[in-house]
């Protein structure tokens, strides 16, 4: 391929080889389209430099291939081409199968949106036996390896991301709560998540992810673009922190609700945050332990809690209100950014001012946004998509329909909300057709069993979370 970027002409996606340098913190990361330009992202590391002694550096080389394979989704997107390889490193089946997994579901609303039909079409080549330093019995698929690799003697603490939202912000405080030592890191520059991380009072840890300068021009040139499983990438690139650092665990605040996509009628489900979902959370946790370090633990602490149970933590704090934003709006690369922390119009803020509502003073959560959004008869058609009521619920990482139904149902019996423009007008239409479904919260608050959080952990969280 030369010259201008042509999506329809390239034959294969080329990982072209990954290196970390421990004197300056760098990982580099690069990819190609047949004889094109190198793509390089870059990732650094702040603290350099780093002893990498003998039994952490084989792991953390495993990190950075498994960061490498992972990153390439960015890149892969723009012609996703059938031929793929990888240049300088030989993969094993079981890495194979996450990948296929993490591409395909990873991809999938931008597969929807492009009319693009991905199943059958992503293939890792399999050249050889199980990587070096993956411990015998490494399994043959995505979520199922039960192999072991060797401990790499890493430290009892914890790396937990933070996003500038209310979801990190809820385990920070139940870490904290706990006694359990942690770190709070992000990646890239946002101020807004710098400031909600220096609120916290705790060590932080800021990684900076350069994108390579090319995708940017082959998007304006006719690149497929679209979404990319964001929370992915940003678990590995903190697996891999994880392992430098010499810390056992990498705590991300996902919960029950990101299972569950879009149904999109005539193309069934698309889940617009497939990377922060209970399937990914078990392949990516088992594929650490399998193939990167046999002490690594990777978990969401807020796997058992509803997005209902989570805005309910939330509201027991006041620490971040001014600080704090879940609109997605903030957190553009490029672009300009908004003059207020919530736009007050996308399916974010939406969400997260209902999930509030039933748990805070009317007045507190009015101040966080700076009006009612429930009082805006403009914000009817964004509330009816998060019921699915004559929509879908829109791709962006918002509750379940049932839980936002639940909300709404709870705020019509209240007296402060329920002549709102927004709640009188489900009062009025929408909750006679809802017939005998059941709306009460409280059964939605319950936490789920179903989570991977170390029981050390879980022991001192699990009555923090059910107070
Ligand atoms: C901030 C945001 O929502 N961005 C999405 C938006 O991208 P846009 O072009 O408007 O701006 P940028 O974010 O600046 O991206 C510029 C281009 O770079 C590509 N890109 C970016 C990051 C990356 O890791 N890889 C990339 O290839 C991107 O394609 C742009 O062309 O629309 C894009 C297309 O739909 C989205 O891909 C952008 O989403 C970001 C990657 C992002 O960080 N989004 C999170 C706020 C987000 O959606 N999080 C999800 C979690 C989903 C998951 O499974 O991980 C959530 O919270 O639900
Ligand atoms: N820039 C980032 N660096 C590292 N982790 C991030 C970053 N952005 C988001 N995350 C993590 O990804 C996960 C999903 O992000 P999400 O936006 O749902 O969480 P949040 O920002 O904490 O809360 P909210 O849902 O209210 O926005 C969380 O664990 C969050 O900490």
């Amino acid at each position: 391929m030369t010259g201008a970027f042509d999506r329809e002409a390239v034959a294969c996606f080329r990982f072209v080889g990954c290196a970390f340098d421990p004197a300056t913190g760098e990982a580099r990361l690069a990819y190609a389209f047949d004889d094109g330009p190198e793509l390089v992202e870059t990732v650094i590391l702040p603290g350099a430099p780093f002893a990498l002694d003998a039994t952490r550096a084989p792991a953390v080389e495993h990190a950075l291939r498994l960061l490498h394979l992972v990153a390439g989704v960015s890149y892969y997107k723009a012609a996703v081409p059938e031929c793929i390889r990888i240049d300088g490193y030989g993969i094993d089946a079981a890495t194979a199968a996450l990948l296929e997994d993490v591409y395909l579901h990873g991809l999938g609303e931008f597969a929807y949106r492009n009319a693009l039909d991905l199943h059958g079409r992503i293939r890792f080549p399999v050249e050889g036996p199980a990587e070096a330093g993956v411990g015998p019995g490494a399994g043959s698929a995505a979520g199922g390896s039960h192999g072991r690799a060797p401990a790499a003697g890493l430290s009892s603490h914890a790396l937990v991301a933070i996003g500038g939202g209310k979801d990190s912000l809820v385990s920070i405080e139940a870490l904290r709560a706990a006694g359990i030592g942690q770190t709070v890191a992000w990646v890239g520059g946002s101020q807004l998540i710098r400031a909600c991380a220096e609120r916290t009072g705790l060590p932080t840890l800021n990684i900076q992810r350069q994108l390579a300068p090319e995708l940017f021009e082959y998007n304006r040139q006719g690149a497929y673009n679209g979404h990319i499983p964001v929370t992915a990438i940003n678990s590995a690139i903190l697996a891999l922190a994880a392992v430098v650092l010499g810390v056992d665990q990498v705590v991300f605040s996902n919960e029950r609700s990101a299972s569950y996509g879009s149904l999109i009628e005539g193309t069934g489900e698309v889940n617009h945050q497939w990377s922060k979902g209970w399937a990914f959370e078990q392949a990516f946790a088992a594929h650490l332990r399998s193939h990167v370090a046999a002490d690594l633990r990777y978990y969401s602490l807020l796997r058992p809690l509803s997005e209902l149970a989570v805005a309910r933590q939330f509201a027991r704090i006041d620490r971040y209100d001014g600080w704090f934003s879940s609109c997605n709006r903030n957190f553009h690369l490029l672009g300009e950014r908004p003059t207020s922390r919530w736009c007050g119009v996308c399916p974010k803020c939406h969400f997260v001012f209902l999930a509030l509502a039933p748990f805070m003073p009317k007045p507190r959560l009015v101040a966080i946004f700076g009006r009612n959004l429930l009082d805006d008869r403009s914000q009817l058609g964004g509330y009816d998509a998060l019921m699915e009521y004559r929509d879908h619920k829109p791709f962006e990482c918002v509750g379940e329909a049932r839980e936002s139904r639940a909300a709404m149902a709870a705020l019509a019996a209240r007296p402060e909300w329920r002549e709102d423009a927004v709640v009188a007008r489900f009062r009025g239409e929408i909750l006679p057709q809802l017939g005998g479904e059941a709306l009460e919260i409280a059964p939605l608050l319950v936490p789920d069993p179903e989570h991977g959080i170390p029981d050390g952990v879980w022991s001192r969280l699990h009555a923090y979370f059910a107070a």
